[in-house]
C-alpha cells in the first residue's frame, strides 16, 4: 500500500485521554461541563449515534442528558424544551440529532439554540462567525478533518483543497475552514463537470457526498491527501466511504479509512466543543 493511513480512531482516543485531565481540573474547581442531546423518534442509525455520544461523554467525565421525544412530537414542544435548556446553568452544549421528522422545521430548531450553546456549529450566527473568521463554534466534522491534518503535521496554507459536496454541515464549513487557513479552495458538487478534472488537481481532497466509490484512483493526483467523509452501506451491508479505498490507497500519500477515520474525529470534536462552550460560559459567569 502506498498511502499512509490517518487513524482517526487513534487520534480521537488520544484526544479523549488528554481531555480527561482537563475535565478533572475543571471539576476540582467545582465546575462540571454538561451536554444535552435531544433525540426525536427511533431511527436506528440516530439512536446508535446518540448512544455513542453519551458514551463518549461518560468516558471523559462530561455530564450528559439524553432527552427523547416520540416521532409525533410537535415543533412547539421541542422549542419549549430548547428554551428550558438554554436557561439551564448545568448545560453548556445542546445538540438536536438530525434529521427531524417532517412536521418540524430543522432551521427553526437550530435557530432556537443559543449560539453560545450550539456545539454543532449549525446556528446561522456561528456560520456567520466562521465566514468572517470570528470566534464561535465550528461544525464537528470539518473541525475533525483539520485536527487530523494537524496530527499528521501537514500544513494547509497554499495547498489546493478540493471539497466534493456542499452541505451546510460538512462541505460548506470545511471549505471555509480551509480558506481561513490560507488554502486555495475549490468546491465541487453534483453539477460539476467533469468532476475528475477538479479532483485531479487536489493536494487535499475531501469527499463528502454520500455515494459509494465516487472517487477512484484515476480521479486523484499521485501523493494526494484523501479525506473520506462518506458513510454509506454497500450491497453487503458494510459501512463504506465515498472513496474506492483499495485502489485509491495505492496512489494517495495519505488516506482516511471508513470506518475509523472522520467519524471518530466528528465525535471527539463534539466533546471539544462542549468543553469550549463550558469554558466560555464559565468565564462569563
Ligand atoms: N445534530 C447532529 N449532529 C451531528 O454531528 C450529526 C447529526 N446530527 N446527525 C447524523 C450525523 C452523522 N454523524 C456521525 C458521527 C460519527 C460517526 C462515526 O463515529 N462513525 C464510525 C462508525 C459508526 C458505525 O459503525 O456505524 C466511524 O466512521 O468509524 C458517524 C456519523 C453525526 N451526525
Amino acid at each position: 500500500m502506498g498511502a499512509q493511513l490517518i487513524d482517526g480512531k487513534a487520534i480521537a482516543a488520544a484526544k479523549r485521554q488528554a481531555m480527561k485531565t482537563r475535565i478533572e481540573s475543571m471539576k476540582a474547581q467545582g465546575f462540571v461541563p454538561g451536554l444535552a442531546v435531544i433525540l426525536v423518534g427511533e431511527n436506528p442509525a440516530s439512536m446508535s449515534y446518540v448512544k455513542g455520544k453519551i458514551r463518549d461523554c461518560k468516558e471523559v467525565g462530561i455530564y450528559s442528558e439524553l432527552i427523547r421525544f416520540p416521532e409525533t412530537v410537535t415543533e412547539e414542544r421541542l422549542l419549549a424544551e430548547i428554551d428550558k435548556l438554554n436557561e439551564d446553568k448545568t448545560i453548556h452544549g445542546i445538540l438536536v440529532q438530525l434529521p427531524l421528522p417532517s412536521q418540524i422545521s430543522e432551521q427553526k430548531v437550530i435557530q432556537a439554540i443559543r449560539p453560545e450553546k450550539d456545539v454543532d456549529g449549525f446556528h446561522p450566527i456561528n456560520v456567520g462567525r466562521l465566514v468572517t473568521k470570528q470566534e464561535g463554534f465550528v461544525s464537528c466534522t470539518p473541525a475533525g478533518i483539520i485536527e487530523m491534518l494537524k496530527a499528521i503535521d501537514v500544513p494547509v496554507a497554499g495547498k489546493h483543497v478540493v471539497v466534493v459536496g456542499r452541505s451546510n454541515i460538512v462541505g460548506k464549513p470545511a471549505s471555509l475552514l480551509f480558506l481561513n487557513l490560507d488554502a486555495t479552495v475549490t468546491i465541487c458538487h453534483s453539477k460539476t463537470k467533469p468532476l475528475s478534472k477538479y479532483t485531479q488537481q487536489a493536494d487535499i481532497l475531501v469527499a463528502a457526498v454520500g455515494r459509494e466509490a465516487l472517487i477512484h484512483a484515476e480521479d486523484i493526483k499521485p501523493g494526494a491527501i484523501v479525506i473520506d467523509v462518506g458513510m454509506n452501506r454497500n450491497a453487503a451491508g458494510k459501512l463504506v466511504g465515498d472513496v474506492a479505498f483499495e485502489e485509491v490507497k495505492e496512489k494517495a500519500g495519505f488516506i482516511t479509512p471508513v470506518p475509523g477515520g472522520v467519524g471518530p474525529m466528528t465525535r471527539v470534536m463534539l466533546l471539544e466543543n462542549t468543553l469550549l462552550a463550558a469554558d466560555r460560559q464559565n468565564k462569563k459567569g
